[in-house]
């Protein structure tokens, strides 16, 4: 039986880019002899207005019966005064992500060469290869913690950690840096936040199993501003589920957009895979949306979920070289650049392939 994928491309510009990276799943899929089935589903705004549900019950159930999960992004000022559970945001993707188990999230940002001009940082900033992964966990935290209040007079949101969840989350970010260049940078509040003071005293102790990895801790508030200042510091940034969420951004700010970041979230057994950027509703519907990032969380799904690393590696190839040819959508073009649609972007990653 062939493997299955669950497609959800969700809002504004997620069905746009989700096209893309579908083209090239097809063209990569003809080129390796392979063919995964697809099964499209419904989420956030889309499933709402349909429905009248974020995460219908066949899109749950589509994606328990899927072997991972392709997702486009999700929400919008159309879905912004609903109530809290049956937001895009908290009933559809946050309650996906719970469904799924996936308390790892893994966003890579790495900067090209030819996009540094791009990239807001100076080029004295830029000397060396910027090349970053946060490991943001992404079950627990402030999202998911309860007890939850919103009232017109008062609200708050409860940010719970326990040793295991931080345990757990550790874990994959010292195998990463092992991977990698050897050092996890871990990001709290520790000065603040109890929940920070137990993240920093587990982080160290999970750092005893990991003799060859360096270890230093870094506040948060220090953190964005150290990503700015000297962004080539970092191997692996270990943090909590907010923290992480906004890092990320910065990271991608700093490889020139988030249409470059792509993020994948694993767990137990079935993964999804998603850019790290929003539904963009100020681009959405015009072309302009780039693409790469959503080609690139596809690229990591063929990878860790298929083990079809040639295909993985086909297809960030395509896209450097696109970058390398100077082909540029909106977002990572400098002055006097040819801008091109989402589906130019996509055609000329497909026939890179
Ligand atoms: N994973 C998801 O589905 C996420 C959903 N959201 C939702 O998306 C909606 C919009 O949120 P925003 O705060 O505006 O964040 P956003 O990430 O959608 O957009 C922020 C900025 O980045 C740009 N951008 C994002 N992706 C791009 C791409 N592929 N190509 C070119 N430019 C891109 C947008 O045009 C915008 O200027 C909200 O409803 C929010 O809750 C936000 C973040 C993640
Ligand atoms: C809907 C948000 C919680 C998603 C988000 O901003 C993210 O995962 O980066
Ligand atoms: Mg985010």
């Amino acid at each position: 039986m062939a493997d299955k994928i669950a497609v959800l491309p969700g809002d504004g510009i997620g069905p746009e880019v989700m096209d893309e990276a579908l083209k090239v799943l097809h063209k990569t899929e003809e080129k390796f002899s392979f063919k995964l089935e697809i099964e499209k589903g419904l989420i956030g705004g889309a499933a709402i207005d349909a429905t009248g549900h974020p995460l219908p019950e066949e899109t749950q159930k589509l994606a328990l019966g899927s072997d991972a999960v392709l997702l486009g992004s999700i929400g919008g000022p159309k879905w912004d005064n609903l109530a809290p559970e049956l937001t895009p945001e908290l009933g559809g993707l946050l309650a996906l992500r719970k469904l799924l188990s996936l308390y790892i999230n893994l966003r890579p940002a790495v900067v090209y060469e030819e996009l540094k001009e791009s990239s807001p940082l100076s080029p004295k900033v830029l000397s060396g290869k910027v090349d970053l992964l946060t490991v943001r966990e992404l079950a627990h935290g402030i999202y998911f913690g309860q007890p939850k209040k919103l009232t017109d007079e008062e609200a708050f949101d409860t940010m719970i950690y326990t040793r295991e969840q931080v345990e757990q989350i550790a874990h994959v970010a010292f195998r990463q840096a092992k991977m990698r260049r050897g050092k996890v940078t871990s990001v709290d509040k520790a000065n603040v936040l109890s929940s920070s003071k137990l993240w920093r005293k587990v982080v160290i102790e999970v750092a005893k199993d990991y003799p060859e990895v360096t270890l230093e801790h870094m506040y948060v508030d220090n953190a964005a501003m150290q990503l700015m200042l000297n962004p080539l510091q970092f191997d692996v940034i270990l943090t909590s589920n907010l923290f992480g969420d906004i890092l990320s951004d910065e990271s991608a700010a700093i490889c020139g957009s988030l249409g470059m970041l792509p993020s994948a979230s694993l767990g137990a057994e079935i993964s999804l895979y998603e850019p790290a950027g929003g539904s963009a509703p100020d681009i959405a519907g015009q072309g302009k949306a780039n693409p790469i990032a959503q080609i690139l969380s596809l690229a990591m799904m063929l990878e860790t979920s298929f083990e079809k690393v040639e295909a993985a590696t086909a297809i960030r190839k395509a896209v450097d070289k696109v970058i390398a040819d100077g082909h540029r959508t909106g977002d990572i073009a400098k002055a006097g650049d040819e801008i091109i649609s989402t589906s130019s972007m996509g055609d000329l990653i497909c026939s890179f392939i």
